[in-house]
């Protein structure tokens, strides 16, 4: 049995993983951490192999940092990491010899938008994303957002049309902001719990990839593996497609 600690573990995405590990074969919840809890005597004391987080981006990094010194793999779905964290959660990685898995979206559906973006971006350079999503999400633009665009930009070949030079906003933020020089909209609205619309314009013909999560499932599957897999992984991993 892997022994899984939850950090988060009251929020909307950690009551739902506390759920999936309960109802999966081959793991166990052997902690349900929250904000004030001691995370390093709960790892210690529940003996946890993997922790799984999803909390808020001020707590993710400290969470990490206590995992990984305790050797405990975190498999971490909070958004809102930087590149110098990353970097960061890499070094730490090779200092106490052990992993971490870092996924912007754990869903399936989320994962195959993002590659068919990137395969679609080598032929089509002009291209912007709408992120859409709950009105309680804390952070924007969304963790999948960012790692579309990362996604777009290393596989663009093509150089994307400029905006006239007398372009200007008379609404600051009305052309959205730049990611990797992808421009993304973030919308936030009751009614929704995570969408992404990634518009490719080309002479005469659009091309529109759009994923839907209807409910928090949608990222299940998507944890569970990487639990299932938690022991092979080796330093950092980005990106649950790696898993696949
Ligand atoms: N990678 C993915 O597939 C997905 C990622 N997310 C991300 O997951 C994160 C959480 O989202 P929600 O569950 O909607 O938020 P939420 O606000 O419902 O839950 C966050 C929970 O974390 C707790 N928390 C905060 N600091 C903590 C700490 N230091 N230790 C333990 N618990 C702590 C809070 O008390 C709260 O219960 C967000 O960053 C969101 O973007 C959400 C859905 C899918
Ligand atoms: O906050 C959310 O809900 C989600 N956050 C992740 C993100 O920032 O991309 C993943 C998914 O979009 C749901």
């Amino acid at each position: 049995m892997i022994k899984v600690a939850v950090t988060g573990a009251l929020g909307r995405m950690g009551s739902e993983v506390v759920r999936a590990v309960q109802a999966a074969e081959g793991m166990e919840i052997v902690a349900q951490i929250e904000l004030g809890d001691n995370l390093a005597d709960e790892l210690k004391y529940s003996d946890a192999q993997v922790m799984v987080d999803f909390t808020i981006p001020a707590s993710a990094l400290a969470n990490i940092r206590t995992a990984l010194a305790s050797k405990v793999i975190p498999i971490v779905g909070t958004s809102g990491l930087s590149p110098a964290d990353l970097d960061e959660i890499r070094g730490l990685c090779e200092t106490h010899q052990t992993a971490c898995l870092i996924a912007p979206n754990f869903a399936i559906g989320a994962l195959l938008m993002m590659q068919f973006a990137a395969q679609a971006a080598k032929y089509l350079p002009d291209v912007e994303i709408i992120e859409l999503h709950h009105e309680k999400k804390v952070d924007a633009p969304s963790g999948t957002a960012v790692k579309t665009a990362q996604m777009i930009a290393a596989a663009r070949t093509g150089t994307p049309i400029p905006r006239p030079e007398t372009a200007f906003e008379s609404h600051a933020g009305a052309t959205g902001a730049e990611v990797d020089g992808v421009p993304v909209h973030s919308v936030r609205l009751p009614g929704f719990v995570a969408s992404q619309e990634i518009i490719f314009g080309a002479q005469g013909q659009r091309l529109s990839l759009r994923h839907d999560s209807l409910d928090r499932t949608s990222f299940m599957p998507g944890v569970v593996l990487a639990i299932q897999k938690s022991a092979s992984l080796k330093g950092l991993t980005y990106g649950l497609e790696n898993l696949l």
